[in-house]
């Protein structure tokens, strides 16, 4: 039996502005990814990675085409459902952390569930259980300007899985880190990704980091060109339309 993908793109385009100043970021994107997989996006700067994370998760909208996560059309739904679907199922990781600077810690961790109008005490025990999963226990009540930035990003990581998403969405997580902790937090990915079974989606750079995925998207001027396996080593062709065989 065929298992419907978690996530698919059928024609997705991004156009930014009109006129002269009219930006095609994604250019007809069709891609799918299955529950549980690591995906790394790379690519040249400006060639429409974030974009793309943006347009998958519904933090923007399309200009054409349809996005599904567990069969759902996304950008169909009434934003306010769209926000909570996204509370509830999804988990965002970016490169500059995203703290709330006038928060401690577990306040930033356990923001997604009281968002979303999980009780207080129930959250806060949460948001416990997530810093435990990620080593920062005893740093709970620090503040983001308190911590270091592998700290910051692994704060940000369990405010991630705090409300056990099914995928989590990364935006150059390790970009403002060294290599040491950028592995750190990498190995937080990973577990994350064999143990709870999420599906992960990391936009990088890095190509140390992509590797890392069990499979890596390479994105040029906003469209898919090649995936790749980097286990197997062996690239798949991508069609003329763009869609991924
Ligand atoms: N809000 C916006 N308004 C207008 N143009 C935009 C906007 N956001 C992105 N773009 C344009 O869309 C294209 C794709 O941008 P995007 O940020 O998705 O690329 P990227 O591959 O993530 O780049 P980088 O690696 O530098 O972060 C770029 O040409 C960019 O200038």
């Amino acid at each position: 039996m065929k298992v419907n993908p978690l996530i698919s793109a059928i024609d997705v385009w991004k156009i930014f502005g009109e006129g002269e100043s009219r930006v095609e970021a994604l250019r007809g994107i069709s891609l799918e990814i299955q529950q549980g997989e690591m995906v790394a996006v790379m690519g040249p700067s400006g060639c429409g990675k974030t974009s793309l994370l943006n347009c998958l998760s519904g933090i923007d909208q399309i200009t054409q085409g349809k996005v599904l996560i567990e069969g759902k059309r996304l950008h169909d739904m009434k934003e306010k459902n769209r926000d909570l679907y996204r509370l509830k199922k999804m988990g965002f990781v970016f490169q500059s952390y995203n703290l709330i600077p006038v928060l401690t810690a577990v306040e930033n961790v356990e923001l997604p569930l009281l968002s979303q109008g999980v009780k207080g005490s129930i959250a806060r025990k949460q948001a416990e259980e997530a810093l435990i999963r990620v080593g920062l226990k005893d740093r709970s009540q620090h503040y983001p300007f308190e911590l270091s930035g592998g700290q910051a990003q692994r704060v940000a990581l369990a405010r991630a899985i705090v409300n056990k998403p099914r995928i989590i969405w990364a935006d150059e997580p390790t970009g403002a880190l060294d290599r040491d902790t950028s592995n750190m937090v990498m190995d937080l990915f990973d577990h994350f990704h064999r143990v709870d079974g999420t599906t992960i989606v990391i936009v990088t750079h890095d190509p140390q980091i992509a590797e890392r995925a069990d499979r890596i998207i390479y994105m040029d001027s906003g469209r898919v060109i090649q995936e790749r396996d980097p286990r197997r080593k062996q690239n798949y062709d991508v069609s003329a339309k763009g869609r991924v065989k």
